[in-house]
């Protein structure tokens, strides 16, 4: 039944969520988990605790927010340039055609929000990504929702990442992402996707965005990526080492996993930040919501020596600041 789909692999972190795992479920875990790293990038999550109805209710949201909110609302919670009284450059509402990837306009719209801020110094104008979440005023039971899931999976981040520290044996710093994550700069984007317009489902292109690519060809930032999505099947696609794109089909229940840029680099390339893009060709609306577990901010992140070693013994990356690199990121997202 789980393998209908798709060949990503099925990995269960139920011991790793609760203190007390056992030694075989979570020696399963961390074995399935270092394949799946190596070879993948990609998996599917269970055993994560979070109820398949939450996960529907944070999915009609976002969809209700897309498709039942008027217009001149969502402007109301529009991303507005860094400096402005109202926004971050990052946080906000971002209309059909304003995001870009690898230089082309994305056909989704969004709604980015961010880690709040606990610096008292944070107020306007605010600099790039240092600013204050805006919610959507509908539908109304939407912001404390969407507040509740966060909690949740800055847990669900939190087994994932221990797991990822057991998994590349790395002894005394086996908790080093654990470590790393305490004040995590988490990112959740919900985001909607009209179908992509072509002559035959009778839509036409507005102009204004790119007729091939729903979000293009990319690698996400961070340390793991925990995405929830509607049922729509051959929208998320995912490189596989020989080159080749793999669909990655929701799975009721599952979360789907990947690896980011700062594993990456931890990792010295052991484990590669996936490319992945969405083409969403298909007749319905599709939502997704991934939530992005990243490293603190002030995080800095530079291949471990365990992985140098098992890597050739080179390093091949240099340190750098978690937030720096999202800052070079995010500049280069919008138009
Ligand atoms: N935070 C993200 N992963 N955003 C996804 C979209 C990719 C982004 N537009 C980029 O060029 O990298
Ligand atoms: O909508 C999706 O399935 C994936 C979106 C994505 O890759 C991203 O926002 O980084
Ligand atoms: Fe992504």
């Amino acid at each position: 039944m789980l393998s209908t789909h798709t060949s990503l692999p099925v990995i269960d972190i139920s011991s790793f969520l609760s203190q007390d795992g056992s030694f075989t479920s979570r020696a399963e875990c961390t074995s399935k988990l270092s394949s799946a790293c190596r070879d993948v990038g990609f998996f599917y999550l269970i055993g994560h605790s979070i109820t398949p109805s939450t996960i529907e209710r944070v999915l009609s949201l976002a969809r209700k927010f897309f498709l039942e909110t008027p217009d001149s609302e969502k402007l109301e919670i529009s991303r507005k340039e860094p400096g402005d009284d109202y926004g971050d450059g990052a946080r906000g509402y971002q209309r059909l055609g304003e995001n870009v990837t690898m230089g082309k306009a994305d056909l989704h719209e969004a709604v980015d929000f961010y880690r709040d801020e606990d610096r008292l110094e944070v107020r306007p104008p605010y600099e790039l990504l240092h600013g204050r979440n805006l919610w959507p005023r509908t539908p109304p039971e939407l912001e404390e929702n969407l507040k509740d899931y966060v909690e949740q999976m800055k847990l669900v981040g939190t087994a994932v990442v221990r797991a990822m520290g057991a998994a590349l044996d790395l002894g005394e710093d086996e908790d080093v992402f654990v470590k790393a994550t305490r004040q995590s700069f988490w990112v959740m984007r919900m985001i909607g996707y009209p179908p992509i317009p072509n002559p035959s489902n009778g839509l036409l292109s507005n102009g204004n965005t790119d007729e091939n690519q729903s979000c293009g060809t990319h690698t996400d930032y961070g340390c793991v990526t925990l995405l929830v999505a509607d049922d729509t099947k051959e929208a998320l696609q995912v490189r596989a080492k020989d080159g080749t794109w793999i669909n990655a089909d929701p799975i009721p229940g599952a979360i789907v996993v990947n690896i980011g840029d700062m594993m990456e680099r931890w990792t010295n390339g052991l484990w590669k930040s996936t490319e992945h893009r969405v083409i969403h060709r298909g007749e319905r609306f599709r939502v997704s919501v991934p939530f992005f577990f990243e490293p603190d901010w002030n995080a800095s992140v530079a291949p471990l020596q365990k992985c140098v070693k098992e890597t050739g013994g080179k390093s091949e990356y240099g340190g750098i600041r978690y937030g720096d690199h999202l800052t070079a990121k995010v500049r280069g997202n919008f138009y």
